[in-house]
């Protein structure tokens, strides 16, 4: 087993008495997908939030590789190397769908589209931006203003800026939440595009049984904000304690 991309380390937060994530160890490693699963109001978002530096936590830590990631801002854990889908503030409405993807690269590489730049860099920022384009299946919407995307083009957009970022670990929070079901299997198939990189970790949150089954290599289970399921996905499901506490339930509502 590779090393940790990224630990938490008895993350807990608490919001006045009630302990929303308590105490949380878990390790996530390159080349694997975890599926967070568990009932509502387990702590599953909370959870993201915390790893992602939308809320800090109460107590414990949160590693990226080796570095001490628990106190910084969400943009300098982007920075870092975190990779969440809503955290795209970069998305500029009016500009067409392949410009977005070229600033988003450019971002990435620290360069410039000044005209003093080697022509062959310029090159190369455009090649990796056509490449994103067409990995998300939006050739045919490239001179489209990113504003005009229907909600299934904006979804595969911002994944596809989120691969344009290059982060290490990747978080999805119900990424098919509110698609039709002709939409979801291109934002599906961008996911398995990024499983497939060895040195990419992926987390995902998510309440569809069928997208836990093809994505996940491994599941935990988050149940009033404790971990009380970790391991393969056909092990975990099979497990009693998780049957009652959730899957029985959920397969029920969602199957
Ligand atoms: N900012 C907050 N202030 C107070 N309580 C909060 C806050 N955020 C979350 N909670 C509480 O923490 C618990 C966990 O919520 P969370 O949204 O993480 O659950 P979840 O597992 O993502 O649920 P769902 O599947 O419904 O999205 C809930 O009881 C929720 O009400």
């Amino acid at each position: 087993m590779p090393q940790p991309s990224l630990m938490t380390s008895d993350l807990t937060i608490r919001f006045g008495g009630h302990v929303a994530v308590n105490q949380v160890t878990c390790a996530f490693h390159p080349g694997e997908t975890t599926v967070i699963v568990g009932p509502n109001g387990a702590g599953k978002t909370t959870y993201f939030n915390l790893i992602s530096g939308q809320l800090p936590a109460t107590s414990g830590t949160v590693h990226l590789g080796d570095t001490d990631i628990t106190s910084m801002s969400p943009s300098s854990r982007a920075r870092h190397g975190i990779g969440r889908a809503f955290q795209l503030t970069n998305l500029f409405p009016q500009l067409s769908v392949l410009e977005n993807i070229r600033l988003a690269v450019q971002a990435r590489s620290g360069a410039g589209w000044g005209l003093f730049r080697p022509a062959h860099k310029l090159t190369q920022l455009k090649q990796s931006a056509e490449k994103y384009l067409a990995a998300a299946q939006l050739e045919d919407k490239a001179y489209m203003p990113a504003s005009a995307l229907p909600h299934g083009g904006q979804r595969k957009l911002e994944v596809a800026l989120l691969m344009a970022m290059e982060p290490k670990i990747y978080m999805f929070d119900e990424p098919t939440a509110g698609m039709s079901l002709d939409q979801a299997p291109a934002v599906l198939d961008l996911i398995a595009q990024i499983k497939a990189d060895p040195d990419k970790t992926v987390l995902l949150v998510e309440h569809k049984m069928d997208v836990v089954r093809a994505l996940a290599d491994r599941i935990i289970v988050l149940h009033n904000g404790e971990l009380l399921a970790d391991g393969a996905p056909a092990e975990v499901m099979a497990s009693q304690i998780v049957r009652d506490v959730y899957l029985g339930s959920a397969t029920e509502e969602t199957a």
